[in-house]
């Protein structure tokens, strides 16, 4: 379970209170108005972003004391941030070791990732010899790799287009349930939350609320939801 207990986090001025739980396995949306705060609150999670009061737990354990690195928690980003001179699976190796050669089996492991993202034979390929969609899978492949049990999504697959968009949340989605992984995505889509999460975080006026029910939220959006949904 995840636990952001009495959390405050500041960006700049701006401040945001937490207060929640999640529980393991669980897939849950963050969703709310621009510029308030839900990159705020998953950079706070991964740990790019300090508390300036309260303690995050993850299974019972304080992680709000750990570098981003020995957090259990992967993070994929808007871009993916793959390296341009690297090939796909150069890329991918970065998830398992920043410098140095792999071994055997974590060249297996690499090989594996590129298989459960439907790229086997791509590996050798710069990015640029990718399309999008293939450059966002390859990044997804790198996640995999580090096998952390909390997987932080921030927009990641703004960019492609509404069919490929929904391929790679079922994809997501499909690895989320083989792994027992916990999710945690910012969307600005209301689609995107009903399709993979069972649960949403409103954050809005400062707060990141505890997760409720997708359909529920949705279906009944509280004033600072309904301004923003339109
Ligand atoms: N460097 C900074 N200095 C001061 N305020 C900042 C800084 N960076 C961000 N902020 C403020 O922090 C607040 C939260 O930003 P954040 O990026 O977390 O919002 P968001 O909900 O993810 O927005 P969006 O949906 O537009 O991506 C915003 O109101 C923003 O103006």
């Amino acid at each position: 379970m995840l636990k952001l207990d009495n959390c405050v986090v500041q960006n700049g001025s701006f401040s945001l209170q937490a207060d929640f739980s999640v529980e393991t396995g669980a897939s849950v949306a963050i969703v709310g108005p621009s510029g308030a705060g839900k990159s705020t609150l998953i950079e706070a999670i991964a740990g790019f972003r300090d508390l300036t009061r309260g303690q995050i737990f993850w299974d019972g354990e304080l992680i709000s004391n750990l570098s981003p690195g020995k957090r259990p928690v992967a993070m994929l980003f808007q871009d993916g941030n793959l390296f341009p001179h690297l090939t796909v699976e150069q890329n991918i190796a970065l998830g398992l070791r920043p410098n140095g050669r792999l071994s055997t089996e974590e060249q297996a492991e690499v090989q594996n990732a590129l298989d459960r993202v439907s790229l086997s034979g791509l590996g050798g390929r710069k990015p640029a010899e990718l399309s999008g969609g293939q450059q966002s899978r390859v990044a997804l492949a790198r996640v995999l790799v580090q096998r952390r049990q909390l997987l932080l999504l921030d927009e990641p697959f703004a960019a492609l287009g509404p069919a490929l968009k929904a391929e790679m949340l079922d994809l997501v989605a499909g690895l989320l349930a083989e792994t027992g992984t916990t999710l945690l995505m910012v969307s600005h889509d209301p689609q995107d939350a009903r399709r993979i999460t069972q649960e949403t975080i409103l954050v809005a006026e400062n707060h990141a609320h505890p997760p409720a029910p997708t359909s529920d939220l949705f279906d009944n959006p509280p004033p600072s939801l309904r301004d923003y949904l339109g």
